[in-house]
């Protein structure tokens, strides 16, 4: 067991003890409430009464399966419908019903008290991506693709290890496994061997690596063995090491993806944190809301890719909420999941009407709930990333980067911090595309941005702002750094070999960079950037140059 998933489980087993701490004093105040209904039929505000013993039971219901005691949930639960039908009664529940009542709630009692040890919980949790430069092992016997493939993929920043033989595969494997494979099927004495050994390789695995497959052949049988091993891939020679990059870089982004972030929002503390934990333990973000009237603030700060709504909520409904998030245009999409132990399929579907997406019934399991969150943000953010990004490059659009730039010089404006703006153009590109047609060209452009993905920082910000053209935003960087960071980019960028055909060639670009002063607006400050590039591209193309006011 990892030391993540004890840490977890650890966090969980507290979270239980402190459960049943809070049940021993729950349990006999609800019991003073339940004795107090033997007078109930003289009171005039019985509803209330009733009203108040029911919201505990509702609460009760739904956290007690949760915590690993699904019979006291149970009871809760029935007790909880046995005072709804009290409430819809036209008159007070009469002795006998109060009788049977106080009857029933002795079980909760003798439930409860049978309760008293630790349950250990044990949760799915998945490996955490780590932050490095992914290793790549190459299985490739002709030395001229090989080193092609060792260049490409280096010039992006990966970290290639290059077998000719199986037997040097194995041994590179042998001593680290790599983050992907791209293994080579034409030589026909080893392909059996090949895929057999990658097969192994995948079930020694927790999670398995991204392979791609590289063959002379296009034939079906091959598609199906590569399939049968996994394969994430398949690549036909004469191979377009650039495209082969751009897969391997998709996959490798599945898997290292910024995690989906749940907003939880249950002013049951434990129960929010025993969700939040069980999210975490998933790798998700989880965040908790005790404050319904600071969601505002919880969801422009922390942009969740789901919020988590508990139906039942003293001060305000989740229904309620779920109808203030849903007032602004800019929330419309965040996906909206209640929880409640409401099991009336007529009430659950009265609150979807109000906002939300999805239902889950308490108490769910670890799994379900995992599950349920999932699911939700990978839809959303696929709907996001279609509205907001470029579909060749994956790149923010124009429209959006330029947003994301007014909203980093707010934040500038705000903190006194200091933000540098790029413009980089591809040169000549006019000719790629005379010279090898618009698809290689459309090669050309994506191969920028993924570049521009491998080497940036998370935190910066980038956009294809025209054809060839992008925009990129460095926060927290003045002008001379971000000079660096696009030299750097710069030299990579020429050193990738394009291809077409049998033909390679090589790409260049420009760069104009400016840095915001204070008072500066989004137009002035791209404007700037954009008159440093230009002077870039006089100046003979493929160079980097700080906007200067005194060079105009
Ligand atoms: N393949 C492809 N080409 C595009 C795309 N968008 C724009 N272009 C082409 O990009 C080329 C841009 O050429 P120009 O603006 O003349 O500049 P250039 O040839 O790059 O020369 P300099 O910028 O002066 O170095 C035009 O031929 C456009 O057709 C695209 O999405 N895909």
């Amino acid at each position: 067991m990892s030391t993540e998933q004890s840490t977890l489980e650890q966090q969980l087993a507290l979270l239980h003890q402190q459960y049943l701490t809070r049940l021993q004093s729950e349990i006999p105040e609800l019991a003073l409430q339940v004795s107090a209904l033997a007078t109930l039929s003289q009171k005039q505000n019985w509803r209330d009464e009733v009203k108040a013993l029911k919201f505990k039971l509702h609460t009760l219901a739904g956290s007690a399966g949760t915590f690993g005691l699904p019979a006291l949930g149970r009871l809760a639960k029935n007790l909880e419908l046995e005072l709804r039908s009290w409430m819809e009664s036209p008159a007070a529940p009469d002795a006998d019903q109060i009788r049977d009542f106080i009857v029933l709630f002795q079980q909760v009692q003798q439930t409860h008290q049978a309760s008293h040890q630790v349950l250990s919980v044990t949760s799915s949790s998945q490996q955490k991506h780590t932050e490095r430069h992914a290793a790549i092992y190459v299985l490739e016997s002709n030395q001229e693709t090989s080193g092609y493939i060792e260049l490409t993929l280096t010039s992006f920043g990966y970290k290639v290890n290059a077998a000719t033989t199986m037997a040097e595969l194995k041994q590179l494997v042998d001593a680290q496994s790599p983050d992907a494979l791209v293994l080579d099927i034409s030589s026909d004495t080893e392909v059996g061997e090949g895929l057999d050994f990658v097969a192994k390789l995948q079930a020694s695995l927790s999670t398995p690596i991204p392979v791609l497959i590289l063959a002379d052949e296009d034939s079906f049988e091959q598609h199906l063995a590569a399939v049968r091993i996994g394969a994430q891939g398949y690549f036909v020679k004469p191979l377009n090491t650039t495209a082969l990059e751009a897969r391997l870089q998709r996959l490798l982004a599945v898997r290292s993806r910024e995690a989906f972030r749940v907003l939880i929002v249950d002013d049951d503390q434990l129960l929010a944190e025993h969700y939040a934990l069980v999210l975490q333990g998933a790798g998700l973000r989880a965040e908790i809301l005790s404050d319904p009237s600071k969601i505002y603030d919880s969801l422009t700060r922390f942009h969740p890719d789901v919020v988590l709504l508990d139906v039942n909520m003293p001060y305000c409904s989740g229904p309620e909420l779920a109808q203030l998030i849903r007032l602004h245009d800019q929330w419309l999409s965040v996906p909206i999941i209640y929880l409640s132990s409401e099991t009336d399929s007529d009430r659950q579907l009265a609150a979807l009407v109000k906002g939300g997406d999805d239902f889950l019934t308490k108490p769910m399991s670890d799994t379900a709930l995992i599950v349920a969150v999932f699911a939700r943000a990978q839809r959303a953010r696929q709907v996001v990333d279609m509205m907001t990004k470029d579909s060749l490059t994956g790149l923010l659009q124009h429209a959006r980067v330029k947003e994301r730039l007014t909203y980093e010089l707010q934040r500038a404006e705000r903190t006194g911090g200091v933000v540098s703006t790029i413009m980089i153009d591809i040169d000549l590109f006019k000719k790629v595309n005379d010279n090898y047609g618009h698809p290689v060209g459309d090669q050309v452009i994506s191969s920028l941005a993924n570049l521009m993905k491998q080497q940036l920082r998370k935190i910066d910000i980038v956009g294809r702002y025209g054809g060839e053209e992008y925009l990129v935003i460095l926060s927290d960087c003045g002008k001379e750094h971000a000079f660096t960071v696009v030299e750097q980019l710069r030299k990579a960028f020429a050193a990738i070999p394009f291809s077409c055909g049998d033909s390679h060639f090589y790409c260049t670009f420009s760069a104009g960079i400016s840095e915001w002063q204070h008072g500066m607006d989004t137009d002035q400050l791209i404007e700037q950037a954009d008159q440093a590039l230009y002077q870039a591209k006089r100046s003979g193309r493929n160079q980097t140059l700080i906007f200067d006011a005194k060079a105009l």
